[in-house]
């Protein structure tokens, strides 16, 4: 993570200064969440952000957003700015532009949705293409509540995570399970 402690952009684009013998950071990271629509990044997201779900009908996100928070971790306070794309083939062009800064990335699949997985692959040849290659990536299983209508095994998301030698978590955007876990795991 880089040490650009101060001022800062907030989600409105406005410049959020702190006082300079205290910032309010020690850190600053950029995570990206991707993953086909409908994987639940976005609620991931706002999980995480303000410990709330967002239940009822889906708004696909359109293009790019992006929020702020701080996490402490070994001590240190790190301002993660959590971008969060959109999962539409439609968007990919614009997404792409931010794979370069990012130090971080969450890769979601639906375990309700084979089709969320196989598309995984795709996703992990793209990040090789666009992002930084000392880029952090974590494998997320997503909507783990939903046992019943699970379709991909624990163990198919762990085998397919030691494939490509990255760390793997199921996660629950309804539930919280994991979700600080996966942040705070890529935060280090
Ligand atoms: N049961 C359950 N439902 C979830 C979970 N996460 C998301 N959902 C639901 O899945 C749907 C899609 O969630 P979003 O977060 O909007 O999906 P997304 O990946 O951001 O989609 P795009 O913006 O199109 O890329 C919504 O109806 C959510 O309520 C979860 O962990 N459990």
């Amino acid at each position: 993570m880089t040490g650009t402690p101060g001022a800062a952009a907030t989600r409105d684009g406005e410049a959020e200064r702190s006082p300079p013998c205290s910032p309010s950071f020690d850190l600053t990271g950029k995570v990206m969440l991707l993953g086909d629509s409908g994987v639940g990044k976005t609620c991931f997201l706002i999980r995480f952000k303000d410990g709330a779900f967002l239940s009822g009908a889906f708004i696909a996100t359109v293009g790019i957003d992006f929020r702020n928070k701080v996490v402490t971790v070994d001590g240190m306070r790190v301002k993660l700015q959590i971008w969060d794309t959109a999962g539409q083939e439609r968007f990919r062009s614009v997404t792409h532009a931010y794979y370069r800064d990012a130090q971080a990335l969450l890769l979601l699949y639906d375990i309700t949705s084979k089709s969320s997985f196989d598309s995984i692959r795709a996703w992990l040849t793209e990040i090789h293409e666009y992002a930084q290659r000392d880029v952090v990536i974590m494998l997320l299983g997503n909507k783990a509540d939903m046992s019943s209508e699970r379709v991909i095994r624990s163990e198919d998301g762990e085998t397919l995570a030691r494939e490509y030698g990255v760390p793997f978590l199921e996660t629950s955007a309804k539930t919280g399970m994991n979700v600080e876990l996966a942040f705070l795991a890529i935060a280090k």
